[in-house]
């Protein structure tokens, strides 16, 4: 079935009027008309036209919490009971109410979702056990995190008992993914759970932004794990409730520094969760989950049940052009349709049974722990095999979207609500569970199934034996279908997809499958490199437009390493950093220190004179793993030095910082480009002054553009240790500062992990596969984090220069 997608606007907040109101909840024609299902805002270009868009239900703004979890959630808690997973997700703008939606107030009344949603767990549970006379036992625990700034953090422990790093998400085969190292707590009754669930909701990351007193900074994931436990049998349901961030139009926010590597972050994840849906619609092979931490958290689906998605919308025109952007991404994320597997029940060892056979038993009907992706049931099959189930006739559309405009008075056909279906459990009917029932031996199918066996549960897949011609041929069919994807999405992103590719003739065999596994992993690769790059350039653009040219340089210098050779992003690079050093050495002409008619490198050098011993400037090289850490830990500081690490140690107070006399220092000219940003231009000599984050307000251009510099450079002590590294030896290794032969061990377990192609925590792919090109990336190694790389580098003294 598809995701059900239900709208809720909220009420008018203080400060808004009546009269700004645009954004409306109505009847689909022939609906009852206290049923709502359309929303309805008007086309910005042309007031008089009205856009409506169908969703399984909405919820205008004087819907309670009650009404809301009555119709939506609670029906779904029966079904978590029966073994299923349901996930149930909040989306919107920030200040449009997810919050509110998901935790809610503190008044009975003001309950959000989620304590709802458990206080029903618990009721079903007590009933349950009253009713099968205490045979059956229910269990329930928790676990809570957060992902903040693209790092995942439990929400169980305190920001300060963190690791910069956060908790690691792995890959466990079948597309599934799970947080390592997440504390689960047992919670008996729903005041338990209220503690612990009030207790970690101290640990969330929210601020105040000029759009929200209490803005999430986060996207919080809360996962309630049901045991239920009959005799020996076992049966695990999870059902998770996510608050994400809300988009943020920095515009609107005026945010700034840390609220910027925020937002920045926040809005990264939701354009590549935009993308997955985009993809999923779109029907592509490739689904961009790994590009961010929540993609690949949704990814892991929990959607092997039911998912709900809740669109938070605000009434407001201020909110206008976001709301539209929320409806169309609800009207695509609609159209998911995911697979309703229950978890299977495991067996305790059966007394006379041996150890082997019923470990057998239970990794055949082992509960589904991990989550399964967002997608299509097509897509979740094996990619490549979407020819082969062409022929599976796609279930019918359940909503559709139409304009009320004089032109676009044609509406889609219009298919009755399924609210009804929802809650009468017609929907349950999956072909999964249909299979089952042929199963009398297991009693259930078994989760595990290969992808071709997935699609005739009871037939086996023919091994067909295609000939090494055929094999090749298909190959580079493969091959071109991919690069004709990319190239297509190349030229025009708004273009529709190429037409499908002829159907194969036959199914494919195992060594092919493998071959074509890896060859999409390598072509997903530089497509998820390119989307990083793409993603730069959005932002640069955004910060262009709004004339912070500095940002906009630090964005474009990030995204060149992605478009090497990519002759226009070097000129507008070129001009950018002309414009900004011109205004520099404006600035510095009028403090007198400039002599007219020298170039600006001549004019440092001239200026400062030879021979004195440089800091070096490493600043965004050194600050990028600094930035992982939560906002309570973050000691960032733009400009800070190698020679300013050794003399203040990397604990240095913030608190401390007082303006620093600008020393005019001469770097020499880097000897030759940094791996981490090739840039097509010559670099000019960069002055450099440890300049606190706090400084950047007052001087707001200089820090950018130093930070913008710095990034594309490396000390040659940063350089030696990068180089160390990618010996991948461990016996140089082990002898750098704090290293020792354990960990040199695992760094270079890890490196030839990225070098097999695995991708790992680091995403280190492309040209540099298997090498690390940044200090940002050694610290993003298993087990090595900021510390580690800082004492690597404070390690290695002057010596590596
Ligand atoms: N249905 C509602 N009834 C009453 N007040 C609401 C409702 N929805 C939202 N609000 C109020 O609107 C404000 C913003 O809501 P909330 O913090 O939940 O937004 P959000 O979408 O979670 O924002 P962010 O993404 O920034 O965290 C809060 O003051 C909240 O109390």
């Amino acid at each position: 079935m598809s995701v059900r997608v239900v709208a809720r606007i909220r009420p008018l907040l203080k400060a808004e009027i009546e009269r700004d109101v645009i954004v409306d909840a109505a009847s689909a024609p022939g609906e009852a008309e206290e049923k709502k299902s359309v929303v309805r805002i008007p086309n910005p270009k042309k007031e008089s036209e009205a856009f409506s868009f169908q969703f399984n239900s909405v919820y205008g703004q004087e819907a309670t919490q009650a009404h809301l979890f009555d119709n939506e959630v609670s029906p779904t808690v029966k079904h978590l009971f029966k073994g299923y997973d349901v996930t149930l997700f909040a989306y919107g703008v920030t200040g449009t109410g997810k919050t509110h939606t998901m935790r809610g107030g503190k008044s009975l009344a003001e309950r959000g979702v989620i304590p709802r949603l458990l206080s029903s767990i618990y009721r079903k549970a007590r009933r349950l056990e009253k009713d099968s006379a205490d045979a059956t036992q229910v269990e329930v625990s928790m676990s809570y995190y957060e992902i903040y700034n693209d790092r995942v953090f439990d929400l169980f422990e305190p920001p300060e008992k963190r690791t910069a790093a956060g908790l690691p998400i792995r890959d466990v085969g079948n597309g599934k993914t799970q947080v390592v190292g997440l504390t689960e707590r047992p919670c008996t009754s729903l005041k338990e759970f209220e503690l612990l669930y009030d207790q970690a909701n101290v640990n969330r990351s929210t601020s105040a932004t000029k759009l929200n007193a209490h803005s999430s900074r986060s996207h919080a994931v809360l996962c309630v794990k049901i045991t239920q436990t009959t005799g020996d049998e076992t049966r695990v349901s999870t059902a998770s409730a996510i608050d994400l961030a809300g988009s943020e139009d920095n515009r609107r926010t005026d945010n700034k520094n840390e609220r910027m590597v925020e937002s920045a972050s926040i809005n990264k994840s939701l354009f590549v969760l935009a993308q997955c849906v985009e993809a999923i619609s779109r029907k592509q092979a490739r689904i961009p989950y790994r590009e961010s931490k929540m993609t690949r958290i949704l990814s892991l689906g929990q959607n092997n049940g039911f998912t709900v998605m809740i669109l938070n919308l605000a009434p407001v025109r201020s909110y206008h052009l976001d709301t539209l952007s929320s409806l169309n991404f609800a009207n695509r994320t609609k159209k998911i349709e995911v697979n309703e597997v229950e978890n299977q029940p495991f067996f305790r060892e059966a007394p006379g049974k041996s150890k082997v056979d019923a470990q057998k038993h239970n990794s055949m009907n082992a509960p589904a722990m991990h989550r399964q992706p967002l997608r299509p049931k097509i897509l979740s099959q094996n990619s490549h095999l979407k020819d082969v189930v062409a022929n599976v006739p796609k279930p019918a559309k359940q909503f559709s979207v139409y304009s009320d405009g004089p032109r676009g008075g044609q509406r889609t056909s219009q298919t009755p609500n399924t609210s009804q279906a929802w809650h009468s459990g017609v929907l349950l009917k999956s072909p999964k569970r249909t299979s089952s029932e042929a199963i009398p031996t297991l009693g259930r199918p078994s989760k595990i199934s290969r992808p071709n066996d997935s699609l005739h549960p009871l037939k086996p897949a023919p091994e067909p034996s295609m000939n090494q011609d055929a094999i090749e041929a298909l190959i580079a069919r493969k091959v071109t279908e991919a690069l004709a994807e990319r190239a297509a999405d190349q030229t025009a992103l708004s273009e529709p997809p190429p037409p499908p590719p002829p159907p194969p003739s036959a199914c494919i065999p195992d060594e092919l499958q493998r071959r074509l596994d890896a060859l999409e992993k390598r072509v997903g690769g530089q497509e998820t490199e390119r989307a990083e790059g793409l993603q730069y350039l959005l932002m640069a653009k955004q910060h262009q437009v709004r004339g912070e040219e500095g940002s906009a340089l630090k964005m474009y210098l990030l995204a060149l390493p992605h478009f090497p050779g990519n002759e226009k992003l070097g000129r507008k690079v070129r001009g950018l950093r002309e414009r900004i050093e011109g205004r520099r050495a404006e600035r510095e002409g009028k403090r007198g220190s400039v002599e007219g008619g020298v170039s600006l490198a001549e004019r440092r050098g001239s200026a400062l004179g030879g021979g004195v011993e440089l800091p070096s400037i490493t600043a965004a090289v050194e600050s990028e793993p600094r930035q992982w850490a939560p906002p309570s830990r973050r000691k960032a500081k733009i400009g800070e030095d190698d020679s300013h690490h050794e003399e203040a140690g990397p604990e240095e107070d913030d608190t401390d910082f007082s303006p620093r006399p600008r020393t005019k220092l001469r770097r020499p000219l880097p000897s030759k480009r940094s791996a981490t940003a090739p840039l097509p231009a010559e670099q000019p000599a960069i002055k450099h002054s440890p300049a606190p984050i706090n400084d950047s307000d007052n001087n707001n251009d200089t820090s950018e553009d130093e930070l913008a510099c710095a990034l594309v450079e490396q000390t040659p002590r940063t350089r030696h240790l990068l180089n160390i590294i990618n010996t991948k030896d461990v016996s140089q290794i082990k002898l750098l500062k704090g290293v020792g032969a354990k960990k040199a061990e695992a760094i270079v377990n890890c490196l030839c992990d990225l070098d097999e192609g695995e991708g790992g925590e680091s995403g280190i792919g492309g040209e540099g596969r298997g090498r690390v090109m940044t200090l940002g990336q050694l610290g993003k190694l298993r087990g090595v984090g900021v510390k580690g790389v800082e004492n690597m580098r404070a390690g290695l003294g002057r010596t590596g220069v």
